[in-house]
């Protein structure tokens, strides 16, 4: 990033910084070319006079956002060809920068159209279907959702019956709680979709299965028969996206639409039911394990821009006539933002775990072994909850750490905000999916219990409780991670002891699981956090990061699992395996790591390597010039290209001069 014009406050940060930026950066994105190969697509993006002459994304109406993705989405498409990326992970890399936080109206094409072929059809429909939807022909999304159904996927109403005698199915939506409401990039972009529907075949129904259906004309965009497809309206962000609506009436499909890898229906009706019915939900299993570093890329990218701003904005005389010092030196504003920055760095490692572990699963799965399928769902589900609360939450408080400037769209923040934050609704609801990771837990109790040897990740349940912590002075890490591993043996313990007791005292299985839900909530939560702290330590092992990385690190990794416990206190203390006078170690050391961190809290967000157009914030810039962007951001707004308003003629000059008259005015004197 270029050096020139950064403020002298900036500039001294830096030189501060007792590691090399360069290192860190490294690691975190995977070694030397990556980070070579990222900045290259990434500068190509910068580059561009297509993206230069943009409108800015936050002066615009819904529609306007709409068009400008889709003319975006298109243009990155076309240059990613001629740059011959197929790469999913360079395309990234590439869109990252070229539309940041604007969600693409393709983007379910790319992140779950085409990974539905590739996983749910045979070899004989991928044929027919891939080179057309790879090609932009056949252009789709994954049609799941209802009015009435989001949650309950075995509660969907869409039905797809098979009708022998012409052998097709016929799509229906019966009731209005039917309809399908929400997809991405169905109201207005799509003419296909993946539809998720209720199948009948021979007077029985099977559960939910997957339907290829064309929902308007390739030739001219108009919507087919059967079918009423549109936009749901406007969202709490997500401008650039046509969220819609659909409904079937009695659609016939072929019979050869249902996507057949797993489960089939032959022509005569019979049906095959597949190996796993929980293979239908793959793609969401994909996209879950994919959306942990999306929320931990918005918490670190909040990050960059707060603590960059922090860096510059000086408040508040110290003293009488003293300097007013940058804020990043009050010691609230470090307790509120450097937990944060620990919290980046360990998702964006959450991320890259949850996400190579599904990488090696799926390879698993291809070969038929769908043993480790639990565990991914356990794993991917919880994580994704996790990871998207953790994120959201922080990306608020970095707004509010930028006090009044952090409420303009100039921050960059709302945007972000508003792009991380349905992530804990979409790809399953964030209290659902950790109640599936529990639902994983207690199963993993039970067999600790009955003395069976547990996977890696959850060898710690059932472990002895009547331990002490080894906290001491120092707080080493392994006392950190027993500490972690004790709070979650013991909530697994106690929901599974609530569960228990309910069903003793005669509770159906499922009163005694709502019943004990909140504490089976607390369970889950806390074995994610146990993940991500353990993955953490674990992590900053690695070879490639140098000695004076290691120790900035480990201050870092040290934050997060120390900030962790005092903010959850009741849960390490409860059984008293922490001591009063432990607690007081914990509390004296999170203060000493602000300050330690404090030095390099500058260099360890510039290692997430976010060039400004990814951060699109005029107070995160990496110059620091963040009053000349704000002014000229002001300068800019469409409001200020003219000396008198229009509503000028039309509201003010009747109220000033009364013998004109506006439409409020008539309507006040009725
Ligand atoms: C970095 C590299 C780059 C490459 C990356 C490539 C990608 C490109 C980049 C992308 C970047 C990301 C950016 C984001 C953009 C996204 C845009 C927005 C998209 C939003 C799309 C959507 O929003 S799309 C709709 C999603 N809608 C749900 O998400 C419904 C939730 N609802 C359920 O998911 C089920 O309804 C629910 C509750 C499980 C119950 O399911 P159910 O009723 O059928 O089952 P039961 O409860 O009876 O459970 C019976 C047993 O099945 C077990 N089980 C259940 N699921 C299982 C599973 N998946 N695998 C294994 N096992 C499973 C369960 O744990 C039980 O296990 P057990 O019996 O052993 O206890
Ligand atoms: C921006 C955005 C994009 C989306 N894109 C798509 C898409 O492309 N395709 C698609 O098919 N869908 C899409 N969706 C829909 C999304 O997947 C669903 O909204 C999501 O799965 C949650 O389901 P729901 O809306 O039914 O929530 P509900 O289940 O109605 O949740 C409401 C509340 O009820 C609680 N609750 C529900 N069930 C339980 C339970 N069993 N135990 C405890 N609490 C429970 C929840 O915790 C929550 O607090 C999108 C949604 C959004 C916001």
């Amino acid at each position: 990033m270029s050096q020139e014009n950064v403020t002298p406050d900036l500039a001294r940060e830096r030189s501060k910084a007792t590691f090399d930026v360069e290192n860190l950066a490294e690691f975190m994105i995977g070694g030397r070319d990556r980070l070579k190969r990222k900045r290259f697509l990434q500068n190509i993006a910068i580059q561009d006079p297509f993206f230069k002459k943009q409108k800015s994304w936050s002066f615009c109406s819904v529609e306007e956002q709409y068009d400008m993705g889709l003319s975006k989405s298109i243009y990155i498409q076309k240059k990613l060809q001629e740059m011959g990326i197929t790469d999913m992970q360079e395309a990234f890399y590439y869109r990252e920068c070229a539309a940041a936080h604007e969600n693409s109206p393709l983007g379910l094409h790319y992140a779950m159209f085409l990974p539905t072929i590739n996983k749910q059809a045979t070899p004989e429909q991928k044929k027919k279907w891939l080179p057309l939807a790879e090609n932009y022909k056949m252009i789709g999304t994954y049609a799941q959702t209802e009015l009435g159904h989001g949650t309950f996927i075995r509660g969907l109403e869409t039905t797809a019956t098979y009708d022998p005698k012409t052998k097709e199915f016929i799509l229906d939506s019966p009731t209005l709680t039917s309809k399908k409401y929400w997809p991405g990039c169905l109201g207005k972009t799509s003419n296909h979709c993946v539809v998720m529907a209720q199948l009948y075949t021979q007077g029985k129904s099977h559960g939910p299965h997957m339907f290829m259906v064309q929902i308007r004309s390739m030739e001219d965009h108009s919507v087919l028969p059967g079918i009423e497809v549109g936009v749901i309206g406007n969202k709490f962000g997500y401008g650039t996206n046509d969220n819609g609506f659909l409904s079937f009436d009695k659609l016939r499909i072929p019979r050869e639409n249902m996507l057949m890898r797993y489960s089939q229906v032959h022509e005569d009706g019979t049906y095959v039911k597949p190996q796993n019915a929980k293979l239908a939900y793959g793609s969401m299993v994909l996209i879950r394990s994919s959306i942990v570093s999306d929320a931990a890329r918005g918490l670190a990218q909040a990050c960059v821009i707060s603590i960059r701003y922090s860096a510059v904005r000086r408040q508040t005389e110290a003293y009488p006539g003293g300097e007013e010092p940058q804020i990043l030196d009050y010691q609230t504003q470090q307790y509120r933002l450097f937990p944060l920055l620990a919290s980046a760095y360990s998702l964006q490692l959450a991320g890259k775990y949850v996400f190579n572990t599904y990488l090696e699963v799926n390879d698993q799965i291809e070969k038929g072994n769908l043993e480790s399928m639990p565990e991914l769902h356990a794993l991917s589900a919880g994580l994704k909850a996790f990871s998207t609360y953790e994120a959201s939450a922080g990306i608020e408080v970095c707004r509010i750490c930028c006090g009044g400037h952090g409420y303009s769209q100039a921050s960059g923040l709302p945007k972000i905000y508003v792009d991380v934050v349905p992530g804990c609704t979409y790809e399953g609801e964030n209290t659902v999916m950790m109640l599936q990771t529990a639902r994983y837990l207690m199963k993993c109790y039970s067999r600790a219990k009955q003395g069976q040897k547990l996977p890696g990740f959850v060898q710690y349940i059932g472990q002895n409780l009547n331990k002490k912590s080894c906290m001491s002075e120092e707080v080493a890490l392994g006392c950190l991670v027993m500490a972690y591993e004790h709070r979650a043996a013991r909530l697994v313990e106690a929901a599974a002891m609530r569960m228990q007791s309910l069903i003793q005292g005669g509770k159906k299985q499922h009163e005694a699981w709502n019943g004990s839900s909140v504490q089976l909530f607390w369970a889950a939560k806390a074995h994610c956090h146990l993940f991500c702290v353990k993955n953490f330590v674990d992590a900053i092992q690695a070879k490639s990061l140098s000695s004076k990385t290691v120790t900035v690190m480990k201050s870092v990794c040290q934050l997060y699992g120390v900030h962790g416990i005092l903010e959850n206190l009741g849960e390490f203390m409860q059984d008293g395996f922490f001591s009063g006078e432990q607690v007081g170690y914990l509390q004296r050391k999170m203060l000493a790591l602000f300050e330690n961190i404090r030095p390099n809290a500058v260099a360890l967000v510039d290692a997430f390597d976010y060039p400004d157009m990814v951060l699109g914030s005029c107070l995160g810039r990496y110059d620091g010039q963040v009053y000349q962007a704000l002014y000229d951001y002001a300068k800019s707004a469409p409001m200020n290209q003219t000396e008198i308003h229009s509503t000028y003629y039309k509201h003010l000059k009747p109220l000033i001069n009364p013998e004109t008259t506006s439409d409020a005015m008539q309507f006040a004197k009725l």
